[in-house]
C-alpha cells in the first residue's frame, strides 16, 4: 500500500511539472499563432492593396478619356489597350450616373448598375460576371463628377495569392460588407473563419476590404501537436528520464544507518504492546513493549530487520530512549486503569548499560508515568554478552533503588552466565519461545524449562514464557510453576495506544457488569 502511496507520488511530482511545461508551452504556441495569423493577414492586406491600385488605375485613365458626349466608340479601342496593359485588370467599364454606356469587352452596351451595392461607393465583391459566372469577381469603382469606371478584378488572382506561401498554415479569407471570398476561390455570405483558430483580421486604410488570417486545426491541442511534435517528445522523453531518476533516488537502498538516522529524528520508533498474563488466571499483569519502525513507504517494519544493525552502530540507545518517551506520554493517559501494579518489560541492549544514560531515561520515564504501580522491567537482551564491571553492577543497584526491576530475556539462548545472574540481582527470567515451542515434542526443550524453573526458586526469580501458542503449552508451564506467560495464545503485539484503548474499554464492561 506504502509502495502505491510512493509510486503515486512519484507520478504526480514528476509528470505534474510535465504538465505545467506543455500547459506553458502551449500557451506560448497560441500566442505566437495569433501573432503569425495577425502579421500574415496585414501582409496579404499589402499585397490585395497593391492588386486593387491596379483597377483603380485603370479606371483613371479610362476616365481621361471621356468626351462631353460620352461616346463610347471613340474611347472603346483606347479602353481594350489600357486593360490590355493594365496587370490583374479583366475589363473596365464606362458608366455615367447609374447606367454603364461603354466595356471593354464589348464596346457599347447599355447596362444598369447598383452603385449602392459599392461599399464606400468603392469595392464590390460579385460571384461572379456575365463572361465567367462562376468566378467571383471584384470591381474597383472610381468617380469623377457623374463620371464612373469599373474595373473587374479576377478573384483567381487573389486566390492566387492567398495559396501563394502553402507552406504557411494560415486559410486566409477577404471580406468586402458582408460578401466572402474564401481561400479557394468561393464566393459566400457566411463567415468562413467559425472552424478555424487564432483568427486575426487586417483591415485596409485604402480599400473598404479586410483579410482574415485563422489556423486550419479543430482544436489548439491538436495544432500544438502537429506543430510542435519534436519538441514535446523532447519534453515527454525528458520528463521519462527525470521521472526514472526520481523513482531510482527514492528506491535506491540508503545505508541501512543512514535510515535509521532520518528515522530517529522523524521519530518513526513506536511502541507496539503484547500483553504478560497470570498464568493461573490468565488476567493481563503487564505488557512487553516491542519496537516497530513506522516507516513512511515501506509500512511496518519488524524489529529484527533493524534492531542489529541499531545495535551495531550504537543508535539503539536513542531509539530506545524515543521508545520509553512514547510509552511513557501513553501510559500516562491511562495510568488509573491499570491493574495494579502492572509490569512493563521493555528491551534493552548490553551497550545501553554502560553509561548511566540509562538511569536518567528511566527517570525521566517514571516521572511521566507518575504512577509507583507501573513498575518498568528492563529486559536484558540476550544477543550480547553483557559484561558485569563495577560500573554496571552501579548501574543495577541505583536503576533498583529506583523501582525498576531486571529480567534476562530469552534466556538460555544467549550469553548470560550463572555469574552474572548473581552479580546482577536479577528479578525475572524470560523463557525464550524455542523452549516453549518443543513442549511436548522434544524433550531436551522440557528438560531445559524444569532445570531453569529450578534455578530460577533457588534465586528467587519470577519466571515469564514467551511463545506460547497452544493451550497445551500454557497448562504445562502452568503445572511446571511458572507464574508468568506471554504469547500469541494470549494476545499478538498491537500498537500500544490501541492496546490501552481496548484494554480500557474492557475493565469498563468488567465493571458496569
Ligand atoms: N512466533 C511467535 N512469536 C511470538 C509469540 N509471542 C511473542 N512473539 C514474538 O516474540 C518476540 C518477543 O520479544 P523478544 O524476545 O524480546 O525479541 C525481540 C527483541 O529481542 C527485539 N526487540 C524488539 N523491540 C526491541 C527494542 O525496543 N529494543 C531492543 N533492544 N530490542 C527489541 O526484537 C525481537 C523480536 O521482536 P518481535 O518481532 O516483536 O517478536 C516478539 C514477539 O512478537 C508467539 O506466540 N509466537
Amino acid at each position: 500500500m506504502k509502495g502505491k502511496i510512493k509510486n503515486i507520488l512519484i507520478i504526480f511530482l514528476t509528470f505534474l511539472p510535465c504538465v505545467v511545461i506543455l500547459e506553458l508551452f502551449h500557451t506560448g504556441f497560441v500566442f505566437s499563432l495569433d501573432r503569425q495569423a495577425k502579421h500574415h493577414a496585414i501582409e496579404v492586406v499589402k499585397e490585395i492593396d497593391s492588386i486593387l491600385d491596379y483597377g483603380e488605375e485603370s479606371n483613371k485613365q479610362a476616365l481621361n478619356l471621356i468626351s462631353n458626349d460620352h461616346s463610347c466608340s471613340k474611347v472603346y479601342a483606347e479602353i481594350r489597350t489600357i486593360v490590355a496593359r493594365i496587370p490583374y485588370v479583366r475589363t473596365t467599364n464606362l458608366a455615367h450616373d447609374d447606367k454603364v454606356y461603354c466595356t471593354s469587352l464589348w464596346g457599347p452596351r447599355e447596362l444598369h448598375y447598383d452603385s449602392m451595392k459599392y461599399i464606400s461607393g468603392k469595392l464590390r465583391l460579385m460571384p461572379g460576371s456575365e463572361v465567367e459566372v462562376k468566378y467571383p469577381l471584384i470591381v474597383v469603382r472610381t468617380k469623377i463628377g457623374k463620371n464612373v469606371a469599373l474595373s473587374g478584378i479576377d478573384g483567381r488572382y487573389i486566390k492566387q495569392l492567398f495559396s501563394k506561401q502553402k507552406s504557411n498554415p494560415f486559410v486566409i479569407s477577404l471580406a468586402i460588407g458582408d460578401a466572402w471570398l474564401t481561400d479557394n476561390n468561393k464566393f459566400t455570405y457566411n463567415n468562413p473563419n467559425k472552424l478555424f483558430l487564432a483568427v486575426q483580421r487586417a483591415k485596409s486604410k485604402t480599400y473598404p476590404f479586410t483579410v482574415y488570417s485563422g489556423f486550419n486545426s479543430s482544436s489548439s491541442w491538436l495544432a500544438f501537436w502537429q506543430g510542435e511534435l519534436f519538441y514535446i517528445l523532447v519534453i515527454l522523453l525528458a520528463q521519462i528520464l527525470f521521472s526514472i531518476f526520481c523513482w531510482w533516488q527514492l528506491n535506491r537502498p540508503r545505508p541501512l544507518y543512514l535510515e535509521l538516522e532520518r528515522a530517529i529524528r522523524k521519530k518513526e520508533f513506536v511502541p507496539y504492546a503484547q500483553p504478560i498474563v497470570d498464568a493461573i488466571t490468565k488476567e493481563t499483569i503487564g505488557i512487553e513493549i516491542l519496537m516497530r519502525w513506522k516507516h513512511p513507504f515501506q509500512g511496518i517494519v519488524r524489529p529484527d530487520l533493524f534492531i542489529p544493525q541499531a545495535e551495531d552502530s550504537g543508535l539503539i540507545i536513542p531509539m530506545t530512549d524515543l521508545l520509553l518517551k512514547e510509552t511513557a506520554k501513553q501510559l500516562r493517559e491511562y495510568k488509573h486503569d491499570l491493574p495494579t501494579p502492572f509490569h512493563v518489560g521493555v528491551n534493552i541492549s548490553p551497550q545501553h548499560c554502560k553509561s548511566s544514560i540509562l538511569l536518567d531515561e528511566c527517570k525521566v520515564f517514571i516521572d511521566e508515568v507518575s504512577n509507583h504501580n507501573v513498575i518498568l522491567v528492563l529486559e536484558l537482551t540476550e544477543r550480547g554478552a553483557l559484561e558485569v564491571s563495577e560500573f554496571t553492577r552501579g548501574l543495577f543497584y541505583d536503576l533498583k533503588m529506583l523501582g525498576c526491576k531486571i529480567a534476562i530475556d530469552d534466556f538460555g539462548t544467549g550469553h548470560s552466565s550463572l555469574v552474572n545472574l548473581q552479580e546482577i540481582n536479577l528479578d525475572y527470567l524470560k523463557i525464550d519461545r524455542v523452549f516453549v515451542k518443543n513442549i511436548g515434542v522434544d524433550c531436551t526443550s522440557e528438560h531445559l524449562i524444569e532445570s531453569t524453573v529450578e534455578l530460577a526458586k533457588r534465586l528467587s526469580l519470577r519466571i515469564i514464557a514467551e511463545g506460547v501458542e497452544t493451550e497445551a503449552q500454557a497448562e504445562y508451564l502452568k503445572k511446571q510453576g511458572i507464574e508468568n506467560l506471554q504469547g500469541f495464545l494470549f494476545a499478538k503485539p498491537i500498537p500500544l495506544g490501541e492496546f490501552l484503548q481496548n484494554y480500557n474499554q474492557n475493565i469498563s464492561v468488567i465493571d458496569s457488569d
